[in-house]
């Protein structure tokens, strides 16, 4: 069996990650691709998305039990990927995952056909999500907005770039078509 495409999602926290998850995941599903649902220490009321909210010792006793297939840290937090993508990817599903810009060389590393595909926003509305979500505190945006500086130059390896300045559901269009399209990978 052709295993299927690992589409490793990527933008600047707020470019619109989970939201283009969300309003995706019917057509996604539809074409038999699978979400990959995050582990996070994030408490579940500041989650924002569907993901499994662990304490800190519980996410490290999954990654040393190897529960992941990829993990990271971040913005302060832990993010874990299951273990259960590759299977999914094994069966050919083709895996969306919302992964970390600065993880992507380490996800190359076990994954080195991953279709990259980065988030754009103008910097000035990627500001203006982020205060109108109101999920973090003002100093935390601002730090994440200054993480973005280190990305400043550019991230290695073949990408496909999504500019979503625009309306989600044109967004969601593009996305489409890319995975529709010969571009993607196998891997
Ligand atoms: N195309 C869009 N047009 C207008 N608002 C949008 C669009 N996409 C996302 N948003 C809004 O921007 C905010 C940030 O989006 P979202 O939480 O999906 O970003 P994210 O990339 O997942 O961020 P993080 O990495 O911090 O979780 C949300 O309030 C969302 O409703
Ligand atoms: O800055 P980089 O390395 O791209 O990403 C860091 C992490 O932050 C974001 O998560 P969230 O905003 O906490 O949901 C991303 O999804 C990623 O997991």
């Amino acid at each position: 069996m052709t295993p299927g495409r690992l589409i490793y999602l990527m933008g600047p926290s707020g470019s619109g990650k989970d939201s283009l998850l969300l309003a995706a995941a019917e057509p996604l599903l539809a074409r038999g691709c699978r979400i990959a649902r995050r582990v996070i220490t994030r408490s579940a009321e500041a989650r924002g998305e569907d993901a499994q909210s662990v304490t800190v010792e519980e996410f490290e006793r999954l990654e040393q039990g190897g529960a992941f297939a990829m993990s990271w840290r971040a913005n302060g937090l832990h993010y874990g990927i299951p273990l259960e993508i590759d299977t999914w990817l094994a069966g050919g599903h083709d895996v969306l995952v919302n992964g970390s810009r600065k993880y992507l060389p380490k996800a190359r590393e076990r994954y080195p056909y991953l279709v990259a595909v980065l988030l754009r926003v103008a910097p000035d509305v990627l500001r203006a999500r982020l205060v109108a979500r109101g999920r973090e505190t003002p100093a935390q945006i601002e730090a994440r907005l200054a993480r973005n500086a280190h990305f400043a130059a550019g991230l290695p390896g073949p990408l496909v770039e999504l500019d979503n300045s625009v309306s989600l559901d044109i967004t969601v269009r593009n996305l489409l078509d890319l995975l529709d399209g010969p571009t993607a990978e196998a891997g």
